[in-house]
């Protein structure tokens, strides 16, 4: 059995700075591995994740330069990565001020254009693993659906999806490229009780999936040899409702 140490993993994660992110990022850091998280917002919870060992930067990803910035950092500073775990997302409805070009812009940058260069400009770095390393790219249900409400944030979020494929070929056997599709995982504060009980009715499970479902869903991602390509759903149900 090795020790844990030896078991320990480098591990990039965007947005760990509420919810989902937050969660894994916790866990994580808890079961020993080393984690690097992006964040926008500055918050004692960020504080908190620093005194747990993590190493923080501060990045907005509407900000090309920021995010090469970030890419030249980290290139400088790390020799390996063993997992990549695109989390960072914003879930923008369309606009009632027509800002359309401003919203699809922004979608594509945010779910698109960040994990297609950090993809590409830490490939090798994902390469030098000293086993078979990671990229999660965490996208939603409704990538396969559509959405009325949120059709830039959907189509964003397909095109992710598809970027699985594409990265999954590109960077066999030493890497492995998955997908999480979420649908309803943890409600938002402002959600009442009559989009709760909507919310809840759309999947055959009738609840929200909880974070530890998603934790655990990266969890066999990473402990995998062998998938790869792959969308791994977490939606209750709600595609044979
Ligand atoms: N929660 C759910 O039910 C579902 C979630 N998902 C997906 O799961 C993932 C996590 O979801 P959840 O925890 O709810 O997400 P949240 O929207 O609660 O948090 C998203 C994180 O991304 C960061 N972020 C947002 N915009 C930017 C930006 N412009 N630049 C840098 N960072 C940014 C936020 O940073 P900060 O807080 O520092 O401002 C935040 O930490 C997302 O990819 C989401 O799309 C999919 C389906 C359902
Ligand atoms: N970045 C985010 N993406 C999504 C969120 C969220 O809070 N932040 N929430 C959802 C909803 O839970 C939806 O799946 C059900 O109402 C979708 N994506």
């Amino acid at each position: 059995m090795q020790g844990a140490c030896e078991l320990s993993k480098v591990i990039l994660i965007t947005g760990v700075g509420r919810r989902l992110g937050l969660a894994l990022s916790t866990r994580l850091l808890e079961q020993g591995h080393r984690v690097i998280g992006t964040y926008r917002t500055e918050t004692p919870v960020i504080e908190a994740l620093r005194d747990l060992g993590m190493e923080t930067y501060k990045i907005d990803f509407k900000s090309q330069l920021d995010v090469s910035d970030f890419i030249k950092a980290f290139k400088r500073k790390y020799v390996k990565l063993d997992a990549l775990i695109h989390n960072a997302s914003d879930w923008l409805p369309e606009s009632e001020t027509h800002q359309h070009f401003e919203t699809i812009e922004y979608m594509m940058q945010v779910h698109v254009n960040v994990p297609y260069v950090m993809n590409l400009e830490l490939g090798a770095l994902l390469q030098a693993s000293d086993g078979i390393a990671d990229i999660i790219h965490i996208t939603d249900y409704v990538a396969e659906k559509g959405s009325q409400k949120h059709i830039a944030y959907a189509a964003s979020k397909a095109a992710l999806a598809n970027m699985t494929l594409s990265f999954a070929q590109l960077l066999a056997p030493k890497v492995k490229v998955n997908a999480i599709a979420p649908a309803l995982m943890l409600f938002n504060e402002a959600d009442d009780d009559q989009y709760k009980a909507k919310a809840r009715a759309k999947s055959i499970m009738q609840r929200e999936g909880g974070a530890e479902e998603f934790i655990q869903a990266v969890e066999y991602l990473l402990a995998s040899g062998y998938v790869t390509g792959r969308t791994l759903p977490l939606d209750g149900g709600r595609h044979i409702k």
